[in-house]
């Protein structure tokens, strides 16, 4: 298979509610659709997840748009593809720029699964049908709002709350929802705003029986993470910390973390997402699928991966009615009772929304 043509896509959309974390607010959402047309005529789709600004990591949507149309779009275009894992192998020349390339290998992905008509999740070896969903809740205002939100999640049917911390939002809102819902399934994301100083605040979270803490420290930080797992008994997760299998691998070997969050396009694409997997599996660490306020393709691309069987805990692909008015896909991603049935069609399953994908889109460039 080769590709022949490629579109590039910059798309302006807006989010039904601001997502607040401890870095910020976003509620706009810049990103870059890329269509992947075979010499046999299928097309593949991707999403790059990064942000328009560099607070998740140093990636924004141009420097993926200018890492795509200088050096990766032309190193992959017109080359002679057998399976979806060489496109990595092509682009290891390249340093880092994670998300940018796994927004053309998670096409390639596509187009592989189409060729041969099954689906993605088969293409990259998963099997289950359906797969269990929670959701994560940014910072509110008031912690009220925050109980009402958690109120109308769990009655829609979420199987987990993850509720985003900072420093002066954690402790005091942790309490309340866990006296308001004793049982509910309930993990916290710090998004690395705090340090090994605060190892007293992290004692006193394990009285609340939270599923996990999501990356307290900064990214680099595995020596001091693994120093905090030993002093608490609740589980860390990893998620800007792992890059890669080698990150994952070393957060494993220190005892860094208990569990990892995996994000295709942090680490480069299904490939190496794949590999983590796997690596995590061999070491009895649970991992979950993580999201990045995707649109339909993106998280087309996070269901698949999630059919894979040490995706054991619930992941942060919702429904995408509860991002947008109107999704880039049909149908749109539907959560029945904290579930999301796996396509079963061909590649991602999901069909391109043309019209709205024209309608949202503010720049466009073809490669052939
Ligand atoms: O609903 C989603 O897509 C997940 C949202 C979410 O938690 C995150 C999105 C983007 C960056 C981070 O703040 C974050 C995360 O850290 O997991
Ligand atoms: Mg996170």
């Amino acid at each position: 298979m080769k590709i022949r043509e490629i579109t590039l896509r910059h798309l302006k959309m807006r989010m039904k509610s601001p997502f607040s974390t401890s870095f910020g607010t976003m509620q706009n959402k810049d990103f870059l659709l890329l269509e992947a047309k075979s010499d046999s005529g299928m097309i593949g789709w991707g999403e790059s997840v990064a942000f328009d600004t560099p607070w998740y990591t140093e990636e924004t949507v141009k420097t993926n748009w200018h890492m795509l149309e200088d050096f990766i779009i032309p190193a992959v275009i017109n080359k002679e593809l057998d399976h979806p894992d060489q496109v990595s192998t092509i682009l290891a020349a390249i340093r880092k720029n994670n998300m940018a390339k796994s927004t053309i290998e998670g096409a390639v992905w596509d187009l592989y699964a189409k060729e041969k008509d099954i689906s993605l999740a088969a293409a990259l070896g998963g099997s289950k049908k359906k797969i269990e969903v929670g959701i994560s809740i940014g910072i509110q205002n008031t912690i009220d709002e925050l109980i009402r939100l958690i109120d109308g999640y769990i009655e829609e049917g979420y199987k987990r709350m993850k509720v985003k911390i900072k420093p002066g939002w954690d402790i005091d809102v942790i309490r309340e929802i866990r006296r308001h819902f004793p049982n509910v399934p309930l993990m916290v994301d710090a998004n690395s705003a705090y340090s090994l100083k605060d190892i007293d605040l992290f004692k006193s979270l394990d009285e609340f029986d939270l599923m996990m803490i999501e990356q307290p420290f900064a990214a680099n930080d595995f020596i001091d993470h693994a120093q905090l797992q030993k002093q608490i008994s609740t589980s860390i997760c990893l998620d800007e910390s792992i890059h890669s299998y080698e990150d994952a691998r070393i957060a494993i070997e220190l005892q860094a973390c208990e569990i990892i969050n995996i994000k295709s396009g942090r680490v480069g694409g299904l490939t190496e997402a794949k590999r983590i997997h796997n690596l995590c599996e061999e070491n009895k660490i649970p991992v979950w699928c993580g999201g990045m306020l995707e649109a339909g393709i993106g998280r087309a691309h996070n269901i698949a991966l999630t059919s894979l069987s040490n995706f054991t805990m619930p992941g942060d692909t919702a429904g995408s009615s509860h991002y947008w008015e109107k999704d880039i896909i049909h149908p749109e991603v539907v959560v029945e009772g904290g579930f999301i049935k796996v396509p079963t069609g061909s590649g991602i399953g999901f069909a391109p929304d043309t019209e709205a994908i024209k309608r949202f889109t503010s720049k466009e460039m073809i490669f052939s």
